[in-house]
């Protein structure tokens, strides 16, 4: 199909990296992949977010202690009554196939500021770093330059979807942040609209799923990573040095700690390494909201001793681009201890 990027022929460049035995998975007949024994199934904490309206401020307060447990021990966890709706969820799914839809060869001109079209790891060293996928990368609330009725609509409905999850992900934060005696204004100050990015994610299915990832295992730069996936599966976490296989839940977003809340709390709440399996013969869909804020912001640690140096963003975002340019991946928090 003249939409697909050629993963096939980047594949054919890179030497095989050698898997371990826990990155193995079989297909369900489906077509879906299914973890083999090595991977299991991992059952997330699952957030009611309308407790937090509840007029019992003992509900309320165990709600903010469910949140900050869950970032402590794991990382990662599902939020409903999340307050974005259904509606626009399935919209946005919607718009966002229709933009992987169109030729390859139209996606790969989308290289403005505000919308970019990325597939693959230009950077890759082996077969292990390439990702299987395609995405793009939106700075949803810039004005946009519509290049045609379905760019339009998959603008405004990103946009549509940012200005949800930014308030979603300021609130969930700005209850983390209490756990470590943070300034209530803090990313109300430094993770400003326009900073936020969005990532529409496409893993097409994928011939040799055995030796190749969705998406390679990585942490994101972010403060918060708030998610929303179809039904397909795919995700995997790392807990404990062990991966464990993320059931996808119709009502729930997933909501992820990344490096920057990892740095600001002094090592507390985990950013965890996640990963996307790749399916054989069905295509999978998912959109990333990155909460994360402007560049000049300064990231310091909270607690003594200090694990990590104070670094802006800008710092963090240049260190990380530059080992990905020469190793293929980040080396992330690692540069920033003390
Ligand atoms: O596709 C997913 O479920 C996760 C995507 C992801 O990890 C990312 O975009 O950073
Ligand atoms: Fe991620």
């Amino acid at each position: 199909m003249d939409y697909e990027p050629p993963l096939p022929e980047a594949c054919k460049k890179l030497p095989e990296s050698s898997l371990p035995l826990d990155t193995r998975t079989t297909m369900t007949m489906e077509g879906k992949p299914s973890s083999t024994v090595e991977i299991s199934d991992c059952e997330l904490p699952v957030i009611d977010l309308d407790r937090l309206n509840r007029t019992d401020h003992v509900e309320r307060e165990e709600c903010m202690k469910d949140i900050i447990e869950a970032a402590k021990q794991w990382g990662f966890f599902q939020v409903v009554s999340h307050g974005i709706s259904q509606q626009l969820l399935q919209r946005l799914l919607l718009e966002q196939t229709k933009m992987f839809q169109r030729p390859f060869a139209q996606k790969s001109q989308e290289t403005s500021r505000t919308c970019t079209y990325k597939w693959g790891n230009p950077f890759a060293t082996n077969l292990k770093q390439l990702s299987w996928s395609e995405a793009f990368h939106i700075l949803p609330h810039e004005p946009a330059n519509m290049v045609d009725d379905h760019h339009k609509c998959m603008r405004l409905t990103t946009k549509a979807f940012a200005t949800k999850a930014g308030p979603l992900a300021e609130m969930l934060a700005a209850i983390l942040g209490v756990e470590m005696n943070l300034k209530s204004r803090y990313f109300r100050e430094n993770c400003l609209p326009n900073s936020s990015v969005v990532r529409l994610n496409r893993y097409p299915p994928c011939p040799i799923a055995k030796h190749v990832f969705g998406f390679m295992s990585h942490s994101d730069s972010t403060f918060l990573t708030i998610v929303f996936q179809d039904q397909v599966g795919g995700l995997q976490l790392l807990r404990d040095g062990k991966w464990f296989a993320v059931k996808p839940n119709p009502h729930a977003l997933l909501v992820n700690i990344g490096d920057l809340f990892q740095a600001l709390s002094n090592g507390v709440y985990k950013s965890i390494r996640h990963r996307v399996v790749a399916a054989q013969k069905i295509e999978r869909f998912s959109v990333a909201f990155f909460y994360v804020p402007s560049y000049d912001a300064v990231i310091e640690s909270h607690g003594t001793p200090k694990v990590y140096r104070s670094f802006t963003f800008r710092e963090y975002k240049q260190q990380t681009e530059k080992d990905v340019k020469e190793t293929g991946d980040k080396v992330g928090l690692y540069r920033f201890l003390l």
